[in-house]
């Protein structure tokens, strides 16, 4: 059972239709994965995986990404395409992120918190390996995961810091093209009615500590960001303390700020609350996107921001 203060508040962030999107929580999702074109091609990595005994499902608003049953997850990461970097495991919501910042090639791109390191590979296939990415995790354990995920997925654009990124707007002022702010949160998003292990350490106040954090790491991104430079935040927690909340402190004290409109190639998702509780946010908050968890894809936040 999920515990009864998250499914309050569950309801109270989508009134509308909440027990269909709380079923979602008790299903065993397909795995969704995605090919890595910096070290093979499309026909080539279903060509070998049929040889594996798997017929992976495409996805329809993305070329690169594939989907297989649930039960088949052991198959794939036994596969040699898993071993050797040319498939990444992915949620698909995860792999929306990328694709809404858009980096290019020859670009300078940050990830600030960016352990395992599922959206650096995919911006250092969206940058052709060309250009400048800093990757920066301050957990040890994590940080050398990372890097062993970069190095498998023959990444040669990244740049490896082990430190917290609170610290890198000082150290790096204006630098940045894009900032993708993929947040430390309560990972509400990954809970599992079935698995107690994905909600044990949930309470309401894990999530304002997570909502201190994530301020001062989007002050920080924001430093990190050029003039015209654009800034992804996400997170997989519904909690509007650690979405919206931390959008419209970040609008209110940096009016040099703009919210850019998302267009999303999926059905499944709903513009940012205004309201939490007795707390009104700016209009622009509104912007951001909401993805509804269902039976394929896990919940998450978006929102795009624009510095003048
Ligand atoms: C949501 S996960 C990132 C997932 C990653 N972007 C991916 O796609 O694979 C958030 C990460 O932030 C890291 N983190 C925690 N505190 C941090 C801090 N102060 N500065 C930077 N990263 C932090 C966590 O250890 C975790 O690896």
């Amino acid at each position: 059972m999920l515990p009864e203060i998250f499914i309050e508040r569950f309801c109270e962030i989508y009134p509308e239709n909440s027990d269909n999107l709380l079923k979602t929580f008790e299903i065993h999702k397909q795995v969704s994965f995605r090919v890595n074109t910096l070290k093979t091609d499309i026909e080539s990595a279903l060509k070998e995986l049929e040889t594996e005994g798997l017929h992976p499902e495409p996805v329809k608003w993305y070329s690169e990404a594939f989907t297989v049953p649930a039960q088949l997850k052991d198959r794939l990461t036994h596969s040699k395409l898993f071993e050797n970097g040319q498939i990444y495991i992915q949620s698909l919501s995860s792999m929306l992120a990328p694709i809404v910042l858009g980096p290019k090639p020859g670009e300078t791109v940050l990830d600030l918190a960016a352990a395992p390191g599922g959206k650096s590979l995919m911006m250092a296939v969206q940058m052709k390996n060309d250009g400048w990415l800093s990757v920066v995790e301050p957990k040890k354990d994590r940080f050398f995961r990372l890097k062993a995920n970069l190095e498998r997925g023959g990444v040669t654009i990244a740049h490896t810091y082990m430190t917290d990124g609170r610290s890198v707007g000082a150290k790096c002022p204006a630098m940045f093209d894009r900032v993708m702010l993929d947040a430390p949160c309560s990972t509400e998003a990954k809970f599992r009615s079935f698995d107690p292990k994905t909600f044990s350490y949930w309470s309401e106040r894990k999530i304002k500590e997570m909502s201190k954090l994530q301020q001062r790491l989007m002050e920080s991104a924001i430093k990190s960001l050029k003039p015209k430079g654009k800034l992804l935040y996400a997170t997989c927690s519904f909690a509007p303390e650690e979405n919206e909340m931390v959008i419209d402190k970040a609008l209110k004290k940096h009016p040099e700020l703009e919210v850019l409109n998302i267009q999303l190639p999926i059905e499944n998702s709903v513009s940012g609350l205004t309201k939490w509780g007795k707390k009104s946010f700016c209009e622009d908050v509104s912007k951001s996107v909401r993805i509804l968890p269902t039976e394929t894809m896990d919940g998450f936040f978006l929102c795009l921001l624009q510095k003048d």
